[in-house]
Parts: structure tokens; sequence; C-alpha cells
């Protein structure tokens, strides 16, 4: 369903029940809301699992580039308050837990806690983002699909049929979308705020991420008090698609001990 949130229309799927604890999802780079299908059948039918497609991406629409993390982290607040949805846990993977961490410094009350998967304050620097968008200008993001294949999935998942779907989601994403997200992460920078955070958070991280390895994600734990650190070994960037039975695993249990289930 598209949601006019007046400013921009957003694409969103809603599962479970309407009336139960909500937990919002937030996509990544080059992926759709299709990223958590394997999650969400997994989780307690309680609960209401709202997904999104962040601005460019999927269904949303496409705002030239580029784009700000506080365009990102707005459209997601705009959204939760159309929903009417208070004190959520907020799923977001690499730059969806950039907005996660973001938006749970501006609006506490909106966020009761978060899921950060595969992500970090900071990912990669200004130029290493410079160079990705002017590559992408210049060949197009199938120029540059196979790298990051590389990037999201464990070699054995690489040789699998599977991989054709994701690296199609890849190349299906508008090009001035992915541009104007690269553009987002290379201007952001949330150490202190992060640092700043004391709700319950669950930090996961993929032994084989070549996008946010392992000790980055390590490295956002130990810098949110009290967070919980996951690591799931035979998985990439997108842990949720290569091992979803340990990613709603870990979620769930988070979920209980937190009472949100
Ligand atoms: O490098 C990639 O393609 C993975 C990635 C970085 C930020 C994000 O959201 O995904």
């Amino acid at each position: 369903m598209k949601i006019d949130l007046g400013h921009i229309s957003l694409n969103v799927r809603e599962d479970g029940n309407p009336s139960g604890q909500p937990v919002l999802f937030s996509n990544s780079l080059g992926t759709s809301l299709e990223l958590w299908d394997k999650i969400i059948p997994r989780l307690p039918s309680n609960l209401r699992l709202i997904r999104y497609d962040m601005r460019g991406h999927g269904g949303s629409d496409v705002p030239e580039p580029p784009y700000s993390m506080g365009s990102l982290i707005r459209d997601a607040e705009m959204l939760l308050d159309h929903l009417h949805v208070r004190d959520c846990v907020f799923v977001g993977l690499s730059i969806g837990g950039m907005i996660a961490q973001g938006l749970a410094t501006k609006r506490l009350d909106q966020i009761r806690a978060l899921v950060l998967s595969n992500t970090a304050p900071k990912m990669g620097t200004a130029q290493l983002w410079q160079d990705r968008m002017d590559a992408i200008r210049t060949g197009g993001l199938e120029s540059m699909a196979d790298a990051v294949m590389e990037r999201w999935f464990s070699r054995a998942f690489r040789a699998t049929p599977e991989l054709a779907e994701w690296r199609k989601m890849l190349t299906d994403t508008p090009q001035d979308g992915y541009l104007g997200a690269c553009a987002a992460i290379a201007g952001t920078d949330f150490y202190t705020q992060t640092a700043a955070l004391t709700l319950p958070t669950l930090v996961i991280a993929g032994s084989d991420d070549g996008a946010s390895p392992p000790d980055l994600v390590r490295e956002t734990h130990e810098l949110i008090k009290g967070s919980r650190f996951e690591l799931i070994r035979r998985a990439g960037h997108l842990p949720c698609v290569e091992q979803p039975e340990a990613f709603a695993d870990h979620v769930s249990q988070f979920l209980s001990d937190i009472g949100h289930i």
C-alpha cells in the first residue's frame, strides 16, 4: 500500500495483528521491503509488523538525489505518526540501522527498543561513497552488482540459485534512489548520538559481512550501554536472508526479554 505523507509517498506493508505491539522494519541500500520476507512468518503473529521501502527504493517515491540522513529519518518519523504508532521496536539493517539510531535520538516517544543489524554510527568514508557514486554514474548499478553480492553474501550462499533474485533486487533499484541513499550514508556520523542511547538494543553482525565487518558492528554494541550482541555465523551483510532462523530467534528472544511479546 502506498501511503502519502505529504512530502513523500512510501510503499508500506503490514502483517500480523493490527492491534498488536508494533515492530518497524527498515531496509538496506539496494534492497526493498522484501528483505524481511523470511523473517515476518518466523516472528510471533500477535505482533504488528510494519515494513516500508526507504525513499528511492522498492515502490516508494524516488526524489532527486542527494538525500540527507535527516530526510530519511523524517520519513520514518512521519510514517509512524501517520500510523499512530508509539513505543515500537525499530529493526534496521545497515542504512536502515542508521535511520533507527537517528530516530531513537530524535523521537524516543516513538521507539521503545532497537534491533541494529549490520550497521554502525558511521559506515565507510566520504571518499568511499563518492567513488561508489561516481562509478554508478559511469557504469550503472549493473557494473558493480557482482562486487556488491560479495559483500552481501557468504561464498556458500553465492553458489545457490537464490543469488539471482537478490542481484535483481539490487539492479532493479532506481539509480537515483541508490545514489541518494549513498549520499546520506556519506554524510552520517552518529557516534556521539549513538553513544548517548540508553534504550534496550540488540546488535546483530554477520560473520562474513564484507560491508560492515563483525568488528565494526561489535563497536556499535560497545558504544551502546547495556546492549546485547549476537554474531550470526555463515552469513554476510544480510543475515535475515542467509540465516533467517537464527535472525528471527534472536529478535524473538529479545522481544520476549524486553516484554514486547
Ligand atoms: O556496501 C553495500 O552495498 C552494503 C550496504 C552499505 C550500506 C547499506 O545499507 O548497505
